[in-house]
């Protein structure tokens, strides 16, 4: 097939690998959808990719379907403690937030961190950090939403890889990490090379799924080798079977360097969005590309008037 002509920008969110309530399908899709609307506002003004796949995330994280800012599983004492990281393809600049409490929205203290020296800041460090730079705070109870705090269901992590006009990568991730964790417990999401990963030349990652095999197997650094002879779908499928050999179960979205989008998952569902300047948003909760899911849904595309909460 012949190489396309590099998009002007391209846009992916995911909502998280696991299995998806047929109750929350349609606001699962309904949320990415969103959060691609407000990247893809970014990336069409000539925003830079990285502050699209904040504004990305920021939505994602007010939406309590998903496992991330409000909405965040508690863990084994109840608390929200959330992971979060920002990574840019140009400089290979990394921000990343571990086990934080009472910040609204993670992603965007990972992106305060992304000019600093520091790549990794953890917990009440990390909060003081937050108020130092102005970056939003609340009472760690209010991140808790009704329902999440008895929850010890669902892994649905969020993520987000921009490409920009200016031919920039960033991938971004956030999460409460997995219900009933051990208080202080750091998962994949805020790890380079694990959770996330973007270079300009290569592409950009995001990751979900359960984080201890996806750090053992470095699982975004394989996503970002196999790109090098693959499309983004056959990259994520190869990451993917490089999980199974720990026995983990996640999804994967990838945008490359020539703005080309793909997606996989081994997890039941997995609600993906996306956008480009040809392609108006479309979203779906789960796809055939992966051997062992099991069904196909094909994508809804969602009009500009995107219905809003
Ligand atoms: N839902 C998730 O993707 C969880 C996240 N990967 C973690 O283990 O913290």
């Amino acid at each position: 097939m012949a190489e396309r002509e590099r998009l002007q920008w391209a846009i992916i969110v995911h909502g998280g690998a696991k299995s998806i309530h047929p109750s929350e399908e349609e606001a699962s899709r309904l949320g990415c959808a969103r959060a691609v609307r407000a990247g893809q506002a970014v990336l069409e003004s000539g925003g830079a990719a990285t502050s699209a796949v904040e504004a990305a995330i920021r939505v994602l994280e007010d939406d309590e379907t998903f496992n991330a800012g409000f909405g965040s599983v508690v863990n084994h004492h109840g608390d929200v403690e959330c992971d979060a990281a920002l990574m840019d393809g140009a400089t290979l600049d990394v921000g990343a937030v571990a086990a934080v409490q009472g910040v609204r929205h993670p992603i965007s203290l990972a992106a305060e961190l992304l000019t600093e020296q520091t790549v990794l800041l953890a917990g009440a460090g990390a909060v003081r950090f937050a108020l130092e730079r102005g970056v939003e705070l609340v009472h760690p109870a209010d991140l808790v939403a009704p329902g999440k705090r008895e929850s010890h269901i669902g892994s649905d992590t969020v993520g987000c890889v921009a490409l920009d006009a200016a031919g920039h990568i960033a991938a971004g991730t956030s999460t409460g990490g997995l219900a009933g964790k051990l208080p202080g417990r750091v998962g994949d999401s805020p790890l380079p090379g694990c959770g996330l990963y973007a270079e300009d030349a290569i592409g950009g990652v995001s990751v979900s799924g359960t984080g201890e095999e996806i750090t053992r197997v470095a699982l975004a650094s394989h996503a970002m080798a196999a790109l090098a002879t693959g499309s983004p779908a056959e990259a994520a499928e190869a990451a993917l079977d490089r999980l199974r050999l720990v026995g983990g179960d996640g999804g994967l979205i990838i945008i490359d360097a020539g703005g080309r989008i793909g997606w996989a998952h081994s997890s039941r569902d997995f609600a993906v969005a996306y956008a480009d300047d040809t392609t108006s948003v479309r979203a779906m909760t789960r796809q055939v590309l992966g051997r062992d899911t099991i069904h196909k849904t094909d994508p809804d595309t969602y009009p500009e008037d995107l219905p809003r909460d």
